[in-house]
């Protein structure tokens, strides 16, 4: 049996009132009546309660003192998050810290230096992997500046890990950040938690696990309520595409709901246990409804996938959807006028669309949109709209590659190569590069392009500068 400090202190504190209790009523029976104690049971009673009192005062302290250790500690909290949901918990978890007493900064992973993380006496990392078992792109500089040294850091920590078993990297960046802390000196405060698909019950037991730490009411940590949308438009737009069939859909949201371009709509699906699925939003809030660009996919066993399903098939016109704005920071558009250089391919389209119509009516114009599909005739997404705002003038460039029009296959990619020279200039004048749609081929294929046109060390520069983002699935 394993006894703790307080335990023994609280035996202690029994045993010398016992001990004062004798010393004023004697032991005979029946002496729960004051008797005249003789002038020793006095100074044994007088002298156990002042042992009594001083021992209350010392473990009084000593709680005291562990709960500010874990409370006036300034707390860093540290994310690195590719699509928001690592930076939503940091946040959430600053403010479970700050419930306890304790003073919280949150900051990104990219803004974190080594000076800052040597001062820090305790760190929460809340760090989610993307690709394939890798960091986020916020990350890398961190990666590339900070993890390379091998300075030893002091500090108590703990990490949440955020991952996708469906991966065979499962949670990779935060095992590897966590494997990191420990190999230079720095004490884990408990075993870093792993998160799979957005697990409430792993989530819950980070809360609790802070909670422990610094005290404080518990907060609830639930995500904002989804709220009841109206389904008001739905149609096919690749009609005889060979690819599966794409829905423009629209959702006309609740009073004040707003968004900015890059932003996520998460569905609520009807289906037991509940599931969410997130669809980037192709408008803006200007235009009344969230639109959305779905793909149908079906499963291996041909049935169709249950919000693809439900968004373009089951839930019918009028109706009612459950749904709420899930911010993507990431993806949000330079607060300037700088160019910006937008890459995508099929449903990927739909985050450029927002952005370039946030653009154009902020007036800004130097906006050059390369998208890929397979047919011009079938796939060209929102075709009407693009092509008079390049002739409007708010596009001032468009180029398209449709992979099955050629005899040869032509990709974005490959688009780029081609505009080499351009793109130099545009990224010399600081144009942003945003790239959204599939990873695979895609984004890996843009991603070399860039290499090779602007050279290895200039690519990371932008994506440290936050000049290349991604949004990719
Ligand atoms: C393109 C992409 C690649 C991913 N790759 C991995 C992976 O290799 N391993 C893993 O455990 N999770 C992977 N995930 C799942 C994410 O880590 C998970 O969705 C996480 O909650 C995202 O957090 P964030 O919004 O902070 O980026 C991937 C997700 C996406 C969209």
């Amino acid at each position: 049996m394993k006894f703790d400090r307080t335990q023994v202190g609280t035996t202690i504190l029994l045993l010398l009132l016992l001990i004062a209790a004798i010393g004023l009523f004697g032991l005979q029976p029946g002496a729960a009546q004051w008797i005249d104690p003789g002038r020793e049971r006095w100074l044994i009673a007088l002298g156990a309660i002042a042992l009594y009192l001083l021992l209350c005062l010392a473990l009084w302290r000593r709680r005291r003192k562990a709960h500010e250790v874990a409370s006036d500690a300034n707390w860093l909290v540290v994310y690195a998050s590719q699509t928001g949901h690592a930076e939503q918990l940091a946040w959430q978890s600053a403010k479970a810290l700050q419930a306890g007493g304790a003073s919280a900064r949150v900051i990104s992973i990219h803004d974190l230096d080594a000076p800052t993380l040597r001062a820090a006496p305790r760190a929460l990392f809340v760090a989610s992997t993307t690709g394939e078992g890798d960091p986020p792109d916020g990350a890398l500089r961190f990666l590339r500046e900070v993890m390379a040294q091998d300075a030893p850091l002091a500090l108590d920590y703990a990490v949440l890990a955020l991952g996708d078993r469906s991966y065979s990297q499962y949670c990779g960046w935060g095992r590897r950040l966590d494997a990191w802390l420990q190999e230079r000196g720095a004490t884990p405060l408990f075993e870093r938690i792993e998160v799979d698909n957005a697990d409430a019950m792993a989530i819950q037991s980070w809360q609790q696990r802070i909670e422990a730490l610094v005290g404080g009411e518990p907060l609830v940590w639930s995500e904002p309520e989804f709220e009841s949308w109206t389904l008001t438009e739905r149609r096919v737009l690749n009609a005889g595409s060979l690819g599966a069939p794409c829905f423009h859909v629209a959702l006309v949201p609740p009073a004040n709901t707003r968004w900015q371009a890059g932003d996520v709509l998460a569905v609520e699906l009807p289906v037991d246990p509940p599931a969410q699925r997130d669809y980037s939003i192709a408008s803006i809030a200007a235009d009344g409804a969230a639109h959305l660009l779905i793909r149908q996919t079906r499963r291996p066993d041909g049935s169709i996938g249950i919000g693809s399903g439900f968004l373009t098939q089951q839930a019918s016109l009028q109706s009612s959807v459950r749904a709420r704005v899930r911010r993507n920071a990431t993806f949000h558009a330079p607060l300037d006028a700088r160019p910006m250089i937008l890459v995508g391919n099929g449903t990927g389209i739909a985050g450029l669309r927002a952005l370039l119509k946030e653009r154009i009516a902020a007036q800004h114009k130097a906006n050059w949109l390369l998208f890929g599909e397979r047919q011009a005739a079938h796939d060209f997404h929102y075709r009407d709209e693009l092509l008079s705002w390049q002739s409007q003038g708010s596009l001032a460039e468009l180029d398209l590659a449709f992979s099955r029009d050629g005899a040869q296959r032509r990709y974005v990619q490959d688009v780029l190569r081609e505009q080499a020279q351009r793109l130099s200039e545009w990224v010399e004048q600081g144009a942003a590069i945003y790239v959204c749609g599939s990873a695979q081929g895609m984004a890996s294929g843009v991603h070399a392009a860039l290499v090779e046109v602007l050279g290895e060390t200039l690519v990371e520069k932008l994506r440290d500068d936050g000049r290349y983002r991604r949004d990719v699935y």
